[in-house]
């Protein structure tokens, strides 16, 4: 893009910058006729669009040579990188490539599966050994290998007929009599339990979650306001941890660092027996359902060789003929919109240009195949009827959507729609709707422990070496929702968002009475932020000034969240910085110039009205009409403190906590490091508000130390002291909290606190099933 920047002439540029949505169509046309009248445009989006010159397609040397280093590692036993290297060589193995008398791919699978079988990955080895019969079902060793594995799975059916088969195909006698041993050590089958998969489904791995269903009696409105635009609202009482939506996406994304570890299509995590794309080497799916939705069936030639083998018994004939029947793997209900088909003709433009305009990409085509919209995009905008926001984007954003979606349409035409015009239409559309994806799309989440041994939380057996465990959240993807897109945003949200797979869900978090906005949190939230820096987050990344009422009312954590303490001892007011000091004096105007039947100030409950009291008293004391906060002053007392020295000291306290906490972590702490760790806190806490942000980061920070350390006494005392503080800054049952408390659980296993443990995780449970309904126990069922 940078490239293509130098070639705009400063006129232009200034044009384009300054573009407004009424002259789009004429900037984007000026831009256009630029490029398209440059060689150098030409040749540098020549390789991005040109199937010939991309790094997606698939390779046989590549994949033979990867398919060698993983035989070198089988051999020495090294299974985890024979897997490696054989997933690799699948991604890029062209599906008709013949290694010997062998498909490449058919070879790959079975030898994928000796690795996993080694591994102890018995499903996973099994749905291998079944993809290789698919390609190849005259391959002996691919049917004695599933043989195999049905005999210690206990699929003593499945096992006796794969061993017969492969017998049935065993050209030796003394091949043949050792499988007939084999035969005969595989029980009884009739008189014993089989399992359950007797006419198993080797592809039981389903990526894919059902939706929930609605509770029938929750209704939703679509309002508009003048501050706020469309939003949704209650029609009724919503009680809390309520279902009030679900929606499956127009289109998803992966996230460019999730593209090895989550499938492709539903973004769960991968398994060790993942499925390449057929047609490129791009991306990944966690089963054969999922590839086939996202871009279509492996498209193997089945190889026959039935003149070879013309004198196998009936029933032989019949399974070898029924394992290349591929409707196990795909279920009918599930729509198909094959959003990854367009992009696997070996092109690099999917794996290069930005998620937002590959997800661009995915929502024109998928448009363009359903017929809805017309070859020059000019009815894009009335379909999807998304807000855009595109005249308070930055000049240097209008700029960056005008060369993105020029270069997203001419690859889309060069690439696989040649239908598709490359015009001056076209490329405003897709301004817009690269805008649309900016202000409306959602980052697909999911949660995950930080290390493998939250498993060990179950079992009680957590080991004091390592980490304390905790909750991450990982943004997988990115997704745009049609409805969910009508949700305004709130940094007090009432309702919670998360993820099947691919399904959007959202709960409320508390009751929520008729005639009220149904709002969820963009990313920033009381609590996590102060105002100041959530106003200034939306207004970049979302275009708007947030008019929320964690962004109206007086609360105590945007008081607290990064205040100072007071100088007086024994008095528990806060000290405000010029910044956070103008953000909230600019707040109490507001209340003031608000009527006074809409002033919240004055409305404010009473929990609040103590909690704002504790720190904060002369706020509400202050005669109307003089509101202005003074920075340096407590807001109790009256004391000053000096902001600027305190700041130095916290700075050095913090560097000094980094230091020893990357020691720790390289496992070189020690009682003296720990005890610099108390000394920094210590630092922090004469000069910061006892119930700043930083404090409770710094206490997290000094109880996994103590933890490495094995103090888990101190470990636990300064976890406690970090919630403590969250809680003030959060709502009391918070998920935040919540994910803290799962930390607070590790120590007390470690110190076979068990009745400890059991309370924390009580609550834990309850904070979780708030948020997450009966989906908790499925999202996190290791807690
Ligand atoms: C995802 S859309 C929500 C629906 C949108 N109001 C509409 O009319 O389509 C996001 C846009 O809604 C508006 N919005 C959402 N939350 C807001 C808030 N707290 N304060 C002000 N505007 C908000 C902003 O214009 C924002 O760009």
């Amino acid at each position: 893009m940078e490239k293509l920047k130098l070639l705009i002439p400063e006129d232009l540029l200034q044009t384009v910058r300054s573009s407004s949505v009424d002259d789009l169509l004429s900037s984007s046309s000026s831009l256009l006729r630029l490029f398209l009248g440059l060689p150098q445009f030409h040749q540098a989006v020549s390789d991005l669009g040109d199937p010939d010159l991309g790094c997606c397609r698939k390779n046989e040397e590549t994949s033979l040579d990867l398919k060698r280093r993983g035989n070198l590692c089988f051999r020495s036993r090294h299974f985890n990188d024979a897997l490696r290297f054989y997933s690799k060589a699948l991604r890029v193995a062209p599906p008709h490539a013949i290694d010997g008398d062998k498909s490449l791919l058919a070879s790959l699978f079975l030898n994928r599966a000796n690795a996993l079988h080694n591994l102890g990955l018995l499903e996973e080895s099994l749905r291998d050994c079944h993809r290789a019969l698919r390609i190849d079902p005259y391959y002996a060793k691919a049917w004695y290998r599933r043989g195999k594995l049905n005999t210690v799975l206990g699929n003593y059916k499945d096992a006796s007929r794969d061993i017969t088969v492969s017998m049935s195909l065993e050209s030796s006698s003394v091949g043949k009599k050792q499988l007939q041993n084999e035969l005969k050590a595989i029980p009884d089958y009739q008189n014993k339990q089989t399992s359950e998969h007797s006419e198993h489904h080797p592809n039981s791995y389903a990526g894919v979650d059902h939706l929930p269903s609605l509770q029938s009696e929750v209704k939703l409105r679509c309002v508009s306001t003048k501050e706020k635009g469309r939003g949704m609202m209650s029609e009724c009482d919503i009680e809390q941890a309520s279902v009030i939506h679900v929606e499956e996406p127009i289109s998803v994304v992966i996230s460019k660092s999730y593209r090895e570890t989550h499938c492709h299509f539903c973004l769960n995590e991968l398994p060790a027996d993942s499925v390449p794309c057929p047609s490129c080497s791009l991306p990944v799916y966690c089963s054969e359902s999922c590839q086939i939705q996202s871009g279509g069936a492996l498209s193997t030639k089945v190889m026959d060789k039935h003149h070879v083998y013309q004198n196998l018994p009936d029933d032989v004939v019949e399974h070898i003929e029924g394992v290349t029947s591929a409707d196990i793997y795909y279920s009918e209900e599930t729509e198909c919109i094959q959003e990854h088909q367009h992009e696997c003709r070996g092109a690099n433009w999917p794996a290069v240009l930005p998620s937002e305009a590959v997800l661009a990409g995915r929502v024109i085509m998928k448009l363009i195949n359903q017929g809805e919209t017309a070859m020059d995009l000019s009815n894009l905008q009335e379909i999807l009827e998304l807000t855009h926001s595109y005249s308070e984007m930055s000049p240097e954003i209008k700029l960056e959507l005008h060369l993105l979606s020029i270069v997203l349409i001419w690859c889309l035409n060069k690439s696989c729609c040649p239908d598709l015009s490359v015009c001056e239409a076209s490329v405003t559309q897709t301004i817009i709707l690269l805008s649309q994806i900016k202000v409306n799309s959602i980052a697909v989440v999911r949660m995950k422990s930080s290390g493998d041994s939250l498993k060990g939380i179950a079992s009680g057996n957590v080991s004091e070496k390592e980490s304390i465990q905790s909750l991450e959240q990982l943004r997988v993807g990115q997704a745009l929702y049609k409805t969910a897109s009508l949700f305004n945003h709130s940094c007090k949200p009432n309702i919670h968002l998360y993820f099947l797979s691919r399904g959007l869900i959202m709960r409320t978090t508390e009751f929520v009475p008729m005639g009220c906005p149904l709002e969820l949190s963009y990313g920033p939230e009381v609590g996590n932020w102060d105002c100041k820096d959530r106003v200034r987050f939306l207004k970049e990344d979302y275009f708007f000034h947030c008019r929320c009422r964690g962004c109206s009312q007086i609360n105590i954590s945007d008081l607290v969240i990064n205040g100072y303490c007071c100088v007086s001892a024994n008095c528990t007011g806060v000290v405000l910085d010029s910044n956070v000091a103008t953000c909230e004096s600019e707040k109490l105007k507001h209340f003031l110039a608000a009527p006074k039947s809409l002033n919240h100030h004055f409305q404010v409950s009473e929990k609040v009205y103590a909690d704002v009291g504790e720190v904060a008293s002369s706020l509400l004391n202050k005669p109307r009409g003089s509101l202005e906060i003074e920075p340096e002053i407590c807001l109790i007392c009256g004391s000053r403190r000096n902001v600027e020295d305190s700041y130095a000291e916290v700075n050095k306290a913090w560097n000094d906590l980094r230091r020893v906490g990357e020691l720790m972590n390289s496992g070189r702490g020690n009682v003296f490091v720990l005890s610099d760790c108390l000394r920094s806190i210590a630092v922090l806490r004469t000069s910061l508000h006892m119930y700043n942000k930083d404090i409770a980061n710094a206490e997290d920070k000094v109880a996994q130390a103590c933890y490495l350390a094995g103090d888990l006494k101190g470990a636990r005392k300064h976890c406690e002291a970090s919630i403590k503080i969250l809680k003030k800054l959060y709502e009391e049952e918070h998920v935040v909290i919540g994910n803290e408390m799962v930390k607070l659980a590790t120590i007390q296993l470690a110190s076979a606190d068990s009745s400890g443990a059991r309370d924390t995780t009580k609550t834990l449970s309850q904070i979780f099933s708030k948020f997450y309904g009966s989906h908790a126990e499925r999202l996190f069922s290791y807690l």
